[in-house]
């Protein structure tokens, strides 16, 4: 039988005693598996491990909430266009909303707009009743999708943002690019599926559910356009290179109706955007 204190015990004493006392000082063991991972010395799974054998750890410290992507903002991201730092630029922690700055170089932005040229069709969205893809009044941009392997630059990306929020490259959605023009608009929605819609299941068998959303803003606008909001008095200007992170669902993976957003309409300039989703499953 495995001694149930092992990965505690196996820890050196110094970082025994800091797991200690930080139990002891009621610490959110979750922000303790950041300072244990931000120290470089351990994963995210070995310093959980750790904690959740830790005497005086609470029982189902880490069983409740089902795996999430993230981004872990106490820490230096390296993994930016060139080595180069993402910057963390503001970053909401319920529901988890994050900019960052300088995920994408200008020639990345040019790539994924290059690739799409000519490929744009009016943007739809899936209907509830029935699941089709259909053309709608609040949805007025156009869209074009890259698949994974048609063009190296989105591959390099995907795999960076996988690395940012932890979450797999297989769980993504290939990208959408949205291409806005003067007056074009995404007015207030979801990006969840919705568990009690027919037409929305459908789509849940393959992959589950859209667990988060990146948006990478691949333009500046002239005017208008930002990200809203309007249940968390947030707006988001795009600023090319930027990309835009926010959970869908809560921790126990239920849709979350404070994610509702908008793109506003576009004043002037042009607006261009790479959506990518993150399923709870491979996709
Ligand atoms: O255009 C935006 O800023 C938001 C786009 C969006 O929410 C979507 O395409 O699902
Ligand atoms: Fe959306």
């Amino acid at each position: 039988m495995t001694d149930p204190l092992s990965a505690f015990t196996a820890l050196p004493p110094d970082w025994r005693a800091w797991v200690r006392d930080n139990l002891a000082r009621a610490c959110l063991p979750a922000d303790m598996v950041d300072s244990m991972v931000r120290s470089g010395q351990y994963s995210a799974e070995a310093a959980r491990a750790a904690i959740a054998q830790a005497p005086g750890c609470p029982a189902g410290a880490f069983a409740a909430a089902p795996a999430q992507p993230y981004i872990d903002t106490g820490a230096a991201a390296p993994d930016g266009p060139g080595g180069r730092a993402v910057e963390l630029l503001f970053a909401l922690r319920d529901p988890a909303v994050v900019l960052l700055g300088g995920v994408l170089d200008d020639a990345e932005c040019a790539a994924l707009r290059q690739h799409c040229d000519g490929r744009y069709s009016r943007s739809t969205v899936t209907a509830e009743d029935d699941g089709a893809s259909a053309v709608h009044q609040g949805r007025t941009s156009d869209m074009a999708f890259i698949a994974r392997g048609d063009c190296a630059v989105a591959d390099r990306v995907e795999r960076r943002l996988a690395a940012l929020a932890h979450w797999p490259v297989e769980r993504g959605e290939p990208f959408q690019l949205q291409r806005y023009g003067i007056g074009n608009e995404y007015r207030a929605h979801f990006d969840w599926l919705n568990p009690d819609a027919a037409g929305h299941r459908a789509h849940l068998a393959r992959g589950g559910q859209r667990l988060a959303t990146f948006i990478l803003y691949l333009s500046e606008v002239e005017q208008g356009g930002a990200t809203v909001f309007p249940k968390l008095g947030l707006e988001v200007f795009p600023r090319k290179g930027s990309a835009l992170f926010f959970l869908n669902t809560d921790a126990a993976g239920r849709p979350d109706p404070r994610t509702l957003h908008a793109g506003a309409p576009v004043l002037a300039g042009c607006k261009v955007i790479a959506n990518k989703w993150l399923r709870a499953g491979d996709y």
